[in-house]
């Protein structure tokens, strides 16, 4: 009876163990596939057509993208081992509707403010998406601390959000002047000064020193060379992706390729049918689950983009416009989503453990 407990007990712990090494071997082979797959296409072609850059993001409304935020309603109470009761629905529900709603007032009142808190957002999600793939996935054993963590997340999440603002100032500025004209064309002239070739200057050499150091400190610090060559062929692979690939295309690529895969895994993990599933090697399964989950908010999401449509004073009618229009639904979207995957990362001892 003991040693049939034990055996469960090891039989667990090895379906766990299979699905956490299938999801890091997916997490690293889409990473290597999305920053391979935008280095080419900028070297192939001279000049990339702006309507083309915008693909990957158009196709982040159903694949991946939007989708990976659409099961924040499930992961915590998976994540406890705890069923989904409506009250449970209902907290996240209210998290969604009070800062999303307070955060989608804000960019009427004041939209560079609201584009400039998008960046900084995006920095600190993007980032500490890395530091669960650093921590869970490949498995880096230098960053036992919160200090070590909180550098990780500022390297990972300032590759996508700085490295672009350097290298292609202006079509950063097209973007972002895109956002904040669909509240208030005047108001993008309050962002120019990020632009400045001064300031540029400044956040390449601040920034780019950070990533070295980073990269050094966890060199000395490892205990294991394997998991810090990951760490660094990821660092400077996305240095060098978000220096060379245009940006718009860029984003959109990291998005549904790094982002959003990771993210989706981490779901994946918190899922015992899918952690059976993904042990089995039934990849299809686990994504059929995964979709099958997402579906119903992934609609819920398109229709409060359509309601940000009806409500903003311009209304958009350009590929750039419509961009600009989803980009502001994601930023609303993702301060919530932001509250929820911190609860995920204190539920899992991402960063009070060990
Ligand atoms: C498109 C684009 C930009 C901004 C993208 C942002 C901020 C995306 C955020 C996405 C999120 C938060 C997704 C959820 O996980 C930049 C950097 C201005 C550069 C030009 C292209
Ligand atoms: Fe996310």
């Amino acid at each position: 009876m003991l040693a049939d407990v034990a055996n469960r007990a090891s039989s667990e712990t090895d379906t766990a163990v299979n699905a956490r090494r299938r999801a890091a071997g997916a997490s690293h082979v889409a990473g290597l596939v999305t920053i391979i797959l935008g280095l080419v296409i900028s070297v192939v072609a001279d000049s990339i057509p702006l309507v083309y850059q915008y693909a990957p993001l158009a196709a982040s409304v159903v694949v991946l993208g939007l989708p990976h935020g659409a099961v924040d309603h499930l992961v915590l109470p998976r994540s406890r081992g705890q069923s989904v009761t409506p009250r449970a629905l209902a907290l996240v529900g209210g998290c969604y509707l009070a800062i999303g709603g307070a955060y989608a007032a804000l960019w009427f009142v004041a939209p560079a403010v609201s584009f400039a808190l998008f960046i900084l957002l995006t920095l600190v999600h993007w980032g500490q998406g890395d530091v669960y793939a650093l921590c869970e996935l490949t498995g880096v054993s230098y960053l036992e601390t919160p200090a070590r963590k909180g550098l990780a997340l500022v390297v990972r999440g300032g590759l996508p959000m700085l490295v672009p603002l350097v290298a292609f100032p202006d079509q950063y500025g097209f973007v972002a002047g895109s956002l904040v004209s669909l509240f208030d064309p005047g108001a993008a002239a309050a962002l120019e000064g990020a632009f400045r070739p001064a300031v540029r200057h400044a956040i390449g050499v601040g920034f780019g020193t950070l990533v070295v150091a980073t990269l050094a400190l966890g060199y000395r610090r490892t205990d294991d060379l394997e998991p810090w060559l990951l760490d660094a062929s990821e660092t400077l692979g996305l240095a060098a992706f978000f220096d060379v690939v245009p940006p718009i295309l860029a984003i959109g690529l990291y998005f549904t390729g790094w982002h959003s895969v990771r993210h989706i895994l981490r779901t994946l993990l918190v899922d015992d049918a899918a952690v059976a599933a993904l042990a089995n090697g039934d990849v299809r399964g686990a994504i059929g689950r995964f979709a099958r989950d997402a579906a119903p908010l992934t609609a819920g999401a398109l229709a409060v983009f359509a309601a940000l449509a009806v409500a903003v004073p311009r209304t958009p009618a350009t590929v750039p416009d419509v961009a600009a229009l989803y980009l502001v639904g994601i930023a609303v979207l993702t301060l919530p989503h932001v509250v929820i995957v911190a609860l995920l990362d204190l539920e899992q001892g991402l960063w009070t453990g060990q």
